[in-house]
């Protein structure tokens, strides 16, 4: 199709929808310009850049994807490398057609992909940019190449795209490879050599996420006309997966793959040895189907053989520090004392995840298959915390267990004992504890002797410890046994890395739900007092009242300011006060309330309703 101008352009367009003129251009673009004013209303003279996407919402568009970008980047880098000097950009977008990854080309034409928005969180949907390489591409399930005029708006003229659909394992819609180029002098058939080493690269990039995913089973090249398919089978030979073109050769469904049928009844092979290798392949009848490449499962290159595969026993605190510097800096540092039985101290608001962290803190140590056992002392009596945390003989007391109990410090023996709410174990309890730390024995209420006990100490406070012990409200010396190593975890509102975690905890909590572009706004905006725990329920209550699958405003149950109200911040503000005036005055009453100039009484009744802790 000859250039036109964009007057012409949109008659052109027009008198495609009314049937009024042929078009020259292959019917495909015809009959998606024809989808773009019919169905979906769209005006080809409209000018304007494509909606972006700000950088929180690209993380929660990007998140399912994370895994798929890092595994293709080296696929991607390579197109861009072999493509550059030819002035195309490499893009590669999700299914819904918003751009997730971007290489540009060199500076002499990366300027206009700039200005143009068209890089990563631009999004170029059919239905909203018209025909374009992209959105089409992905409206069609299949390549396409989109020259110049062949797009839908006269602005996008000066650009030609050729795009990929990319599937995954399973041979669904995952998404697409774009290449686009502004160079005018690109010839129509330059621009085909392109999009064919495009659907070459994308091809291999759907051959690496079928083996990632299928990694621990057999997987055999499947020869067919239009290339080679993917086909992976467990060690009895059933099928467990076959890629989009596997499908199409033998006629599989989803449903004879999830039936566990039997690789035989399409394809049979003499492979048996634990290697790459190259085999004859012939159908079921035994007529020959030429020849096909057979990689073992994953786990049985590695020698020797291990059904255990090995994990990063860091594995689960890496993910709990997200990509939060703080939380990365706090395991590193727990990484570097490797297995040295150093007492963890834990401090954080409530809900930050003191408790989840605790066990990751196990599950990384030495002691990971020992018992990890927990208390939390604000929950419990001082009677009841003595008895459980320290055991007794049988009748040390009325109402105990008739043959006595362990104690919970016995039972966290060669493990972890993680103790929650630790400023509120009593003054007491603090010294018995000392004692256990100190002498690494435990003397059960009514005990005649000490049985001698193995654990590492987490605990963990949502207050000032160090501060209650300068105020003599916990044992200083208790304090310090128990920092060995003092880790911080912030509050979700300072974590920098929020949006992940509210996309993960909404792919958790409401599975089939996405949320709307206001409700993440807010989720993303709001204080979250109750942190984690809080964002958990809020999220699954919305997944249950959220109408066609999306969470809107409406559904989030998020009292204003997290609940903050002047009085409370008042409140907060006179304790910090009252606190400050008692450290100064090295915790003596009478002294801080004449600096507050207040009465000794009214500051007596101020520390009580505040309860602030106090030396005496
Ligand atoms: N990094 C995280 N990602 C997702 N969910 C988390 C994370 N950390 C904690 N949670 C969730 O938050 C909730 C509260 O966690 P946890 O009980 O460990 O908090 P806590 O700080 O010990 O609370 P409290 O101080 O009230 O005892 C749990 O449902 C937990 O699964």
């Amino acid at each position: 199709m000859a250039s036109l101008s964009a007057s012409n352009h949109v008659a052109r367009v027009l008198s495609v929808a009314n049937q009024l003129a042929e078009v020259d251009a292959s019917s495909r673009i015809e009959n998606s310009w024809r989808r773009c004013l019919i169905n979906h209303k769209l005006d080809p003279a409209r000018l304007g850049p494509p909606q972006t996407l700000t950088e929180a919402e690209i993380r929660h568009v990007a998140e399912p994807m994370e895994e798929t970008i890092r595994l293709l980047t080296p696929e991607l880098d390579d197109l861009a490398r072999v493509l550059r000097d030819a002035g195309y950009c490499v893009n590669l977008a999700d299914a819904n057609a918003t751009m997730l990854f971007s290489r540009l080309p060199g500076e002499a034409d990366a300027r206009m992909f700039m200005d143009w928005k068209i890089y990563t969180g631009s999004n170029f949907a059919e239905t909203f940019e018209g025909t374009n390489g992209l959105g089409t591409c992905l409206a069609e399930q299949k390549p396409i190449l989109v020259h110049r005029d062949e797009h839908f708006r006269a602005q996008w003229h000066m650009f030609s795209c050729a795009v990929a659909p990319l599937f995954d394992q399973a041979g669904h819609l995952a998404g697409a490879v774009n290449i686009t180029s502004c160079r005018e002098d690109l010839e129509r058939a330059a621009h085909q050599l392109a999009l064919a080493v495009t659907m070459e690269a994308t091809r291999r990039m759907e051959g690496a996420i079928f083996r990632e995913h299928f990694r621990n089973a057999w997987i055999a090249t499947v020869p067919g006309d239009g290339g080679s398919g993917l086909l992976a089978y467990d060690d009895d030979r059933r099928i467990v997966g076959a890629c989009r073109s596997a499908r199409a050769l033998l006629g599989l469904t989803d449903g004879l793959i999830a039936s566990g049928i039997d690789l035989a009844r399409y394809i049979k092979h003499d492979h048996t040895r634990n290697a790459d290798e190259i085999v004859e392949l012939r159908r079921a009848d035994g007529r020959p189907l030429g020849q096909s490449h057979v990689s073992p499962p994953l786990r049985a290159r590695s020698a020797p053989l291990r059904h255990d595969a090995p994990v990063d026993r860091f594995d689960a605190l890496h993910r709990l520090a997200g990509r939060d510097p703080g939380m990365v800096k706090s395991v590193k540092r727990l990484k570097s004392i490797g297995d040295h039985n150093l007492p963890v101290l834990l401090h954080g608001e409530t809900g930050v995840g003191k408790d989840v962290f605790a066990r990751a803190v196990h599950a990384a140590s030495n002691r990971a298959r020992n018992n990890y056992v927990a208390l939390n002392c604000s929950a419990m009596p001082e009677s009841l915390i003595d008895a459980e945390l320290f055991g007794y003989e049988a009748g040390a007391f009325t109402g105990a267990r008739r043959d006595g109990s362990k104690g919970l410090i016995v039972q966290a023996d060669g493990g972890t004992l993680f103790l929650d709410e630790i400023g509120d174990m009593p003054i007491a309890l603090q010294t018995r504890l000392l004692r256990v730390l100190e002498n690494r024995e435990v003397w059960p209420l009514g005990a005649l002797k000490p049985v001698a006990v193995d654990i590492r100490l987490i605990s963990a406070t949502h207050r000032d410890l160090g501060r209650m012990a300068e105020e003599g409200a916990f044992r200083a010396d208790l304090y310090f046994r128990l920092r060995g190593m003092e880790v911080h975890l912030p509050a979700l509102r300072d974590r920098a890395d929020r949006d992940d975690i509210i996309s993960k905890i909404a792919r958790e909590e409401a599975p089939n739900c996405r949320l709307s572009p206001e409700a993440w706004a807010r989720l993303s905006a709001y204080p979250y007092p109750g942190n984690m725990r809080q964002l958990r329920h809020v999220l699954r209550l919305a997944g249950c009242t959220a109408e066609d699958g999306v969470i809107t405003d409406a559904d989030l149950d998020l009292p204003p300011f997290g609940g903050r109200t002047v009085e409370t911040d008042l409140a907060t503000a006179e304790r910090a006060t009252i606190i400050e005036a008692l450290r100064k005055h090295s915790g003596r009453v009478t002294e801080a309330a004449r600096s507050l100039k207040l009465s000794r009484a009214t500051l007596y009744r101020k520390i009580k309703q505040l309860k602030i802790e106090t030396a005496r």
